[in-house]
């Protein structure tokens, strides 16, 4: 039986060969196919593969009845809707590394064209004008490279900068202290950078949490001549408003290698002589190239080969007998990782998880990817799942343990998740009620039971008479129903705990109000 290869950007042939020359393996590469055209096409084909530019929606996947796997030639997947790949049993793949060393390049090459005007110079000169006055630079060395997002090739291009005494200053989730020391980095918050920054590079994936994140409000904390450049995704920085903060003089200088519409259809943005750009070319070397279509080629054929991938980015492989009896847990351990993730705001050095009960005889670690996956896609989004949460977790230096015991704690099985991070330790424990779905059931030392789901409080205060009446009095005169309320203490008129859900979201107004109860020590708002 054929597997038919559908390539609809344009790959490198020599990163194609192991596919060309694979048995059973039928290959068609057609780059200049419409959405159209690539619709009515795509039913014939197995697998896809793609750079950034086919958008690999929802429709299209719906119209590809026989794919069974999408390659991306690259990094970024947000042209590929994942939940949609997953939801009709297509793996997706990415190649993750084999383009970072050519889009630190372009980042450091668009820098140091931007701050000596190079590419308006020579556009001055190819027009016959001999003008030297009017393209004076700026020295990189002793200035700040503001890094916002320090992953893969933030970390790249840090390095490469250091080269040039340039001091660096980044902010990452997974970026700590003992981390930044370790890179030879400053280290602080989005606003930190920001504000320190005489150059801010982007860095981040295009996440719902990412967009716009360079907004109006960031480039009024930026110093006064600023310059800027993204090389990562078109979106994080807001356009109009880098617009408007070149008009005004705050920004000096702008590159750009990525835009909100691509191909590029507004090109006002460019009437401007400070903005320098090109046309998305960050991984477009043939090292590059070469290197993420042998990644994606080697994939595809150990799947036809073998049925698995190395750089799966959605879907787990869990043996079928195993899947049935823990998939059960899979939504409760996602929740408890999200639930911490919000309870603490910060981000885990450790996570240590327990499984006790009947789970303890099984194999949990797609349990572990998945609490992992609730622990992580606040900041990565659909960027991470049960099969790459693991794998970005080491990456991010988060240790992970795993410890299992058949005693029961009173529960048939019970997972409880502990997290280290640079404030303290934090844990919560969850159940499956036979009949009633799962509840967390402790939160650090208090014995609570409640539905992880939906919009949650929780409120450390101090045991004391009219508190929780205080909190009912002002939830409700802010118009917030309470579902659910628990309440524990570690003795009469010591710590004490609420656990709140609520039948709307509690704006940052609501929780100051909370906050300033008599007798409040802490409110943390979770939504899951
Ligand atoms: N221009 C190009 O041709 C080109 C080439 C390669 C990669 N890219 C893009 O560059 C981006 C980075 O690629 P990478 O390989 O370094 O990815 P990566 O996953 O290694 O690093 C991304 C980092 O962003 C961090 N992050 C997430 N949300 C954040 C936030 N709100 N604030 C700060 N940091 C945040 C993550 O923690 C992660 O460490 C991706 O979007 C990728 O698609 C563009
Ligand atoms: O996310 C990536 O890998 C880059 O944006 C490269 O995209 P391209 O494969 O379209 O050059």
């Amino acid at each position: 039986m054929t597997f038919h290869v559908l390539i609809s950007d344009p790959l490198s042939e020599e990163g194609v060969y192991p596919l060309r020359h694979a048995d059973g393996i039928n290959i068609v590469m057609e780059t200049n196919l419409s959405e159209a055209e690539l619709a009515e096409r795509i039913d014939g084909f197995d697998a896809l593969l793609v750079r950034s530019q086919t958008q690999v929606t929802r429709e299209l996947i719906e119209k590809a009845s026989n794919l069974k796997i999408i390659g991306r030639a690259g990094v970024g997947v947000d042209n590929i809707d994942l939940e949609a790949a997953t939801e009709h049993g297509i793996i997706v793949v990415n190649a993750p590394d084999g383009n970072t060393n050519s889009a630190a390049e372009h980042t450091m090459a668009m820098l140091m064209g931007m701050a000596r005007k190079i590419p308006q110079a020579y556009n001055s000169l190819k027009q016959g004008k001999w003008d030297r006055k009017a393209y004076v630079g700026v020295e990189l060395k002793n200035k700040t490279l503001g890094v916002v997002g320090f992953g893969r090739i933030g970390q790249e291009v840090a390095a490469r900068a250091k080269g040039q005494r340039m001091n660096i200053i980044a902010y990452d989730p997974f970026l700590t202290a003992e981390k930044a020391e370790k890179l030879g980095v400053d280290f602080g918050t989005v606003e930190d950078v920001l504000k320190a920054a005489d150059f801010v590079t982007v860095h981040t994936p295009l996440l719902k949490e990412t967009k716009h994140l360079i907004n109006a409000e960031a480039f009024k904390v930026m110093k006064d001549g600023v310059q800027i450049i993204n090389c990562a995704r078109g979106g994080i920085i807001d356009e109009s408003a880098l617009y408007d903060a070149v008009k005004s003089g705050k920004v000096a200088g702008a590159a750009l290698d990525v835009f909100e519409q691509e191909p590029m259809v507004d090109f006002r943005l460019l009437e401007l002589p400070e903005i320098i750009a090109t046309p998305h070319l960050g991984a477009s070397t043939f090292e590059a190239q070469e290197s993420v279509a042998v990644d994606v080629s080697q994939d595809v054929v150990s799947f036809v080969k073998y049925g698995t991938v190395r750089n799966s980015v959605n879907l787990p492989s869990v043996p079928k007998e195993l899947m049935k009896r823990i998939e059960p847990y899979f939504d409760l351990a996602e929740r408890i990782g999200t639930f911490l993730t919000d309870l603490t705001g910060e981000t885990a050095d450790e996570v240590n998880v327990y499984y006790s009960g009947e789970l303890a005889n099984l194999e949990v670690g797609p349990l572990t990817r998945n609490m992992l996956k609730g622990m992580l896609k606040r900041h990565l989004g659909k960027h991470v799942n049960d099969v790459n949460a693991m794998y970005i977790a080491n990456q991010k230096g988060i240790h992970v343990n795993e410890h299992k015991s058949t005693e029961s704690r009173g529960f048939t099985n019970l997972i409880t998740v502990e997290v280290k991070t640079q404030s303290g330790t934090r844990k919560a424990s969850g159940t499956l009620l036979n009949g009633q779905g799962a509840r967390i059931v402790k939160v650090d030392d208090y014995i609570v039971d409640f539905l992880p789901n939906g919009h949650l409080l929780f409120i450390r205060h101090n045991d004391r008479p009219g508190v929780i009446g205080r909190v009912g009095t002002l939830l409700g005169a802010e118009d917030i129903n309470i579902a659910t309320m628990q309440v524990g203490r570690s003795n009469a008129g010591g710590d004490a705990i609420m656990m709140l859900s609520i039948d709307k979201h509690a704006d940052p107004e609501d929780l100051e109000e909370l906050k300033k109860l008599e007798e409040i020590e802490s409110v943390t708002a979770i939504d899951l």
